[in-house]
């Protein structure tokens, strides 16, 4: 990966830092090379059907982000792919940002692929992957802690589109699978990537080649899946974001979001040194932070 491009990125997130009180998330290296996407996104804006919405909830820091489509089963169009793209978008802006949640109207995430997008739109495979890699790895990247919620059929490019996310929860009448293989593809939109991070090499071919639709506790034995809703519950959306709340925001919003900048440009096979390097540079800045400090004078009283 570029190293010095990388350390232009974090020299200005360095110099950001000693300005502000807070602590600032370093833009990974992806954004400094993405392609021209505006030609497929004008032609993917023309298969119409469904939407993305997205709320974004400034005093919980928690966004929903819902494909609706539901009488397709939330099936993707290029249209809905655009609509991501755009809410994508608004989240990378959003400072406030703690959690964001993926999930599908009417109880499903999605079934893949919307099947009369894909036969109108096979002359676009290469630039419509593009397209939908870009998006989702932007999402992947957000300084925020994302969760798909795995509902119904999760199929195809509904399965990739959860591996998008840092975590899955799943509700317990769901099923996942990359069905893709049986439609004669490979993936479309970057799960066997993110898979075999993930995963490792070995589920990740298991899983692709096999198409397997898995339930909650095979999903869950797999490690596809982090969390399996109660069948008690009577509100899936909410025991999500309660999920969400009580595992990663307990504590200073900016400290998390940079924690998660460090996570994903760690991942993004910098080597060790730049990453061990950028790590260190930004701790650096943490350590006698207002902060830490705060925290120190907290711990101080309860002793
Ligand atoms: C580009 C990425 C690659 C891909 O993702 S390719 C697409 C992969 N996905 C699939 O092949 C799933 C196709 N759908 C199915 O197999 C079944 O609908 C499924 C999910 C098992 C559910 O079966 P059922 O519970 O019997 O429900 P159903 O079939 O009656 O579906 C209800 C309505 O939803 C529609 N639907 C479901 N998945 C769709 C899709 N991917 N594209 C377009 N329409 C889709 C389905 O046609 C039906 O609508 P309608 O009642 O026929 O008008």
């Amino acid at each position: 990966m570029c190293t010095r491009a990388t350390n232009k990125v974090l020299h200005g997130v360095l110099k950001q830092l000693k300005s502000q009180s807070n602590v600032t998330f370093a833009r990974s290296v992806y954004y400094l090379n993405r392609p021209n996407l505006q030609p497929i996104r004008t032609q993917l804006a023309t298969f119409e059907g469904g939407s993305v919405e997205l709320e974004m909830d400034n005093s919980s820091g928690i966004a929903v982000l819902t494909l609706s489509n539901p009488r397709r089963l939330n099936s993707m169009t290029g249209k809905m792919m655009v609509d991501m793209a755009d809410c994508v978008g608004e989240l990378e802006l959003w400072k406030e940002g703690k959690g964001l949640i993926m999930c599908g109207e009417g109880g499903n995430l999605c079934s893949g692929g919307d099947l009369t997008f894909v036969r109108k739109a096979l002359h676009y495979g290469e630039e419509m992957a593009a397209y939908q890699h870009d998006t989702l790895t932007r999402l992947l990247n957000l300084p925020l802690i994302s969760v798909a919620l795995v509902q119904g059929h999760t199929l195809g490019g509904g399965a990739e589109l959860s591996t998008a996310c840092d975590y899955r929860v799943m509700s317990p009448s769901a099923k996942i699978g990359f069905v893709q293989i049986k439609m004669g593809l490979t993936t479309a939109w970057g799960a066997a990537t993110r898979l075999t991070r993930l995963l490792g090499r070995r589920k990740a071919i298991d899983l692709l080649c096999s198409a397997r639709i898995l339930l909650p506790s095979a999903a869950f034995h797999e490690g596809l899946v982090d969390y399996v809703i109660p069948r008690i519950c009577d509100d899936e959306l909410q025991e999500t974001k309660n999920w969400l709340m009580r595992n990663f925001c307990n504590y200073d919003t900016s400290i998390m979001r940079a924690i998660k900048s460090l996570v994903v440009n760690a991942d993004l096979s910098m080597d060790m040194s730049v990453a061990l390097d950028n790590e260190r540079k930004l701790f650096a800045q943490t350590w006698g932070g207002p902060v830490q400090r705060k925290a120190l004078d907290a711990n101080i009283k309860h002793k």
